[in-house]
């Protein structure tokens, strides 16, 4: 197995990354062709409009496709895959050196890859007990109403966590010592590391989810904040099984949709923005 993606990949996507960000330092999200957006110089609102229809109909079927794809796969193969994705996490230097994480709380229902060893391993190093050897503050979502709403909490063991309407363990606003739970946008210290969900992705970093517009809405603020406070910017990291790594361009993008820097599987990490490039693979691309 090899954890850097290989060499063919790695030259793929670095061109990716070349043609739409002559420099390469700027944020990853404008990674996206910005082709929806109806303007001035952009098409008229009709065509604007029957596009972004076609989108959410190409979006439709494909997370149907995959979770029908996901609904197949081998439970045992499945658990095989858990172990080596959070093994490749839990063994990474980017993983091992990170501060401040947001990961999901996966769901069994939802076939989502399983996120509880590293979660477990975060607590047990963030537990007093255990000598603060690496103390990581590990935050994770909560969903506050309909409307895209999420908030990302902090916890510091499993008991915070209760079932929401969607059967999705998340933080209550408030843990058991009635004590309130740290919100992130509020954190005096910067995340380094997301772990994201999602139902696709490529490997040029598209990325798409269940349709809530939680984690593009959530992401984009945080952008925005780690701007404003001058911090470097979360890497972020989707964890996939192999059906939800699609090839071309089945995955259609809009605006608001933020990209991933890397995705995990079992078959190793690829590395997709240079910020990815940086740090997973320890490259660096001078801008020209
Ligand atoms: N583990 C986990 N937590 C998460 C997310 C996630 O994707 N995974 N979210 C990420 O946004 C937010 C919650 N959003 C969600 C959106 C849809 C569904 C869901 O059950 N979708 C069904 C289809 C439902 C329908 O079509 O009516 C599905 O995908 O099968 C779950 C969570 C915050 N927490
Ligand atoms: N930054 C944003 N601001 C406002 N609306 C947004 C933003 N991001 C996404 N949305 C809206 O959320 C809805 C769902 O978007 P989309 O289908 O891209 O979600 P997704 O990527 O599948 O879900 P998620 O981000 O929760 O994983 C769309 O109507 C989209 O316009």
């Amino acid at each position: 197995m090899r954890a850097d993606g290989g060499g063919v990949q790695l030259k793929k996507v670095a061109s990716f990354w070349m043609i739409r960000h002559p420099h390469p330092s700027s944020p990853p999200s404008s990674a996206v062709p910005l082709r929806f957006v109806a303007g001035p110089s952009g098409p008229p609102a009709a065509v604007a409009m029957a596009e972004a229809a076609v989108v959410l109909q190409k979006k439709r079927a494909l997370r149907s496709q995959i979770r029908r794809e996901l609904k197949v796969f081998s439970p045992a193969q499945r658990e095989q895959e858990d172990v080596a994705i959070q093994n490749l996490v839990l063994n990474s230097p980017w993983f091992k050196s990170s501060k401040g994480l947001c990961a999901y709380i996966s769901c069994e229902a939802l076939r989502e890859v399983d996120t509880s060893k590293i979660v477990a391993e975060v607590l047990k190093n963030s537990d007093a007990e255990h000598g603060l050897q690496v103390k990581k503050k590990l935050y994770v979502p909560r969903v506050e109403d309909k409307n895209s709403h999420m908030r990302m909490l902090r916890i510091s063991k499993i008991e915070d966590l209760v079932a929401n309407s969607m059967d999705i363990l998340e933080p209550s606003p408030v843990d058991a010592d009635q004590n309130e739970c740290e919100d992130v946008m509020l954190a005096t210290q910067p995340i380094d590391l997301f772990l994201l969900p999602g139902l696709a992705f490529d490997r040029h970093g598209r990325r798409l989810g269940r349709g809530g517009g939680y984690y593009d809405v959530f992401l984009q603020k945080y952008e925005e904040l780690a701007n404003q406070q001058k911090w470097k910017q979360p890497l972020r990291v989707a964890l996939a099984y192999p059906v939800q790594i699609v090839d071309g361009d089945l995955i259609p993008m809009t605006v608001t949709d933020v990209p991933v820097d890397a995705v995990v599987s079992a078959d190793g990490v690829i590395p997709i923005s240079p910020a990815a490039l940086e740090r997973i693979l320890k490259i660096i691309i001078l801008e020209i």
